[in-house]
């Protein structure tokens, strides 16, 4: 191994109580939400194709129109408990919030820029107001911070001179400060969530961003952050240059998930997911493909099964409401997850064969395996392969809690014989499982 001094500390995923619940909520909502919900993707008559956040990088967006558009933000029917019940109601445990995107617009008053919420007409700050109605439904914040300024005088994306590099020291006091800030409003965030660290001016220091984690965490024990913030000191980003995660869990899921579990190398992970094929900000006009709620759930549940968490984005409007699609996804999402959160919440990897009918899911610690249905055979009967060792005593249907019988097919292996093939929604089975020697016959003849 390489010797390296900013590197991963750590081996092995973190077992402390601030992280064993971040990984047990399993399921969280994105909001982006800033200024770029004024244009939505729109300029001048004209349709921006690309991420309606990043519309300032537009060549028909010129940078001093954009960066006057504080001046119109004024979100009048922003309503925090609203936003808070409906994401209570889809059965999101977590919610990460943008502070301040690409473009630096801060949604807080923050005492280091001008360029924040204060100067805006609504002029009050929005993070308070959500973290607390949030907070009293039982949802944890955390805190999406963009390392990029495109607002900030001494930001560069790479340092070419002293001059650069002066300029290059203030801005990272100047991130240290905002931070250091956010912490001491808002003492009960649980993490943040760092973007927009993949210049250069940014790689090149792993030494300042490893500083950077340990100040936070002393600030605020227990704080979870992810592996983008982090570089080590050859510039190696998310893993250091021996391999190994830096930062508290993966966060280079964007937009994709992990096909399998070797692909998440025993790392705590999480993934990030726009209802849109790329839309994190409002777009007024959503192009393309817009995920349904039975993609969204087989991308949560799948997200589980690798012992992973999942967080979908929504995209308030510039005067706070929500579009309708995703109201709809929202409660279509609630209803599933009314009925079924159990196998999600405080799930794990179960260690099972994975079969083509959908996926299995271990209640963290238990020997319950959750099977969550999404490709019903034609025949309707489910194969079930047990690990080694692994003995089931019980199978039952989630809706309704009906037991079913399942037929021993040889060695460990099972059909489990489902009484009706028709389903709209992911279909859960509960199967109760034992340490044994996986006899060579079928024992939950013997169990019944
Ligand atoms: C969470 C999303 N991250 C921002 C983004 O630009 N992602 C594109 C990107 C993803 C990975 C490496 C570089 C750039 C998007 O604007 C969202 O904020």
């Amino acid at each position: 191994t390489i010797a390296l001094k900013h590197g991963a500390h750590r081996m092995g995923n973190r077992t402390d109580a601030d992280m064993v619940r971040w990984r047990s909520l399993r399921f969280g909502q994105f909001i982006h939400w800033g200024l770029y919900a004024i244009p939505a993707g729109e300029w001048n008559g004209k349709t921006y194709n690309g991420a309606a956040e990043w519309i300032r990088s537009w060549k028909e967006m010129p940078h001093k129109a954009y960066d006057q558009l504080y001046r119109q933000f004024n979100p009048v029917n922003f309503n925090p408990q609203q936003w808070a019940a409906q994401a209570k109601a889809m059965g999101a445990k977590y919610m990460i919030i943008t502070t301040k995107h690409h473009d630096g617009f801060c949604l807080w008053p923050s005492k280091y820029s001008k360029y924040t919420i204060a100067a805006s007409p609504w002029k009050k700050d929005l993070l308070g107001p959500m973290i607390d109605a949030y907070n009293k439904a039982g949802i944890d914040v955390h805190l999406y911070f963009s390392i990029i300024d495109w607002n900030h005088p001494d930001y560069r994306a790479s340092l070419k001179n002293a001059a650069d590099s002066a300029a290059g020291k203030r801005f990272q006091v100047f991130v240290k400060n905002q931070l250091a800030e956010l912490l001491q409003r808002y003492p009960t965030i649980k993490g943040f969530w760092f973007d927009g660290t993949w210049d250069d001016s940014w790689k090149n220091d792993g030494a300042f961003s490893d500083e950077l984690e340990q100040y936070l965490q002393a600030l605020h024990p227990g704080l979870v952050m992810g592996s983008r913030l982090r570089a080590d000191e050859k510039g190696a980003r998310h893993f250091d240059s021996n391999g190994r995660l830096m930062g508290d869990y993966e966060q280079g899921w964007e937009r994709k998930l992990p096909a399998t579990i070797a692909d998440v190398h025993g790392n705590d992970w999480e993934a990030v997911m726009t209802v849109p094929e790329n839309q994190w900000g409002y777009h007024a006009k959503w192009m393309g493909h817009v995920k349904t709620v039975n993609e969204i759930l087989e991308m949560l549940v799948k997200s589980v099964s690798l012992n992973g968490n999942f967080v979908l984005n929504f995209g308030p409007k510039a005067d706070g409401t929500y579009r309708a699609e995703e109201q709809q996804l929202a409660a279509g999402i609630g209803e599933w997850m009314k009925v079924n959160g159990a196998a999600v919440y405080d799930g794990t990897y179960a260690g099972f064969e994975k079969q083509d009918w959908g996926y299995y899911i271990r209640k963290s610690g238990t020997d319950s395996v959750y099977m969550v249905v999404f490709n019903m055979p034609v025949s309707g009967s489910l194969r079930v392969k047990l690990p080694a060792r692994t003995e089931l005593t019980g199978v039952s249907m989630m809706q309704g809690n009906v037991a079913l019988a399942p037929e021993w097919i040889g060695r460990n292996e099972y059909f489990i014989h489902l009484p009706n093939k028709q389903q709209e929604s992911p279909m859960v089975i509960l199967l109760k499982t034992v340490k044994g020697e996986n006899k060579d016959k079928g024992n939950v003849e013997k169990a019944r």
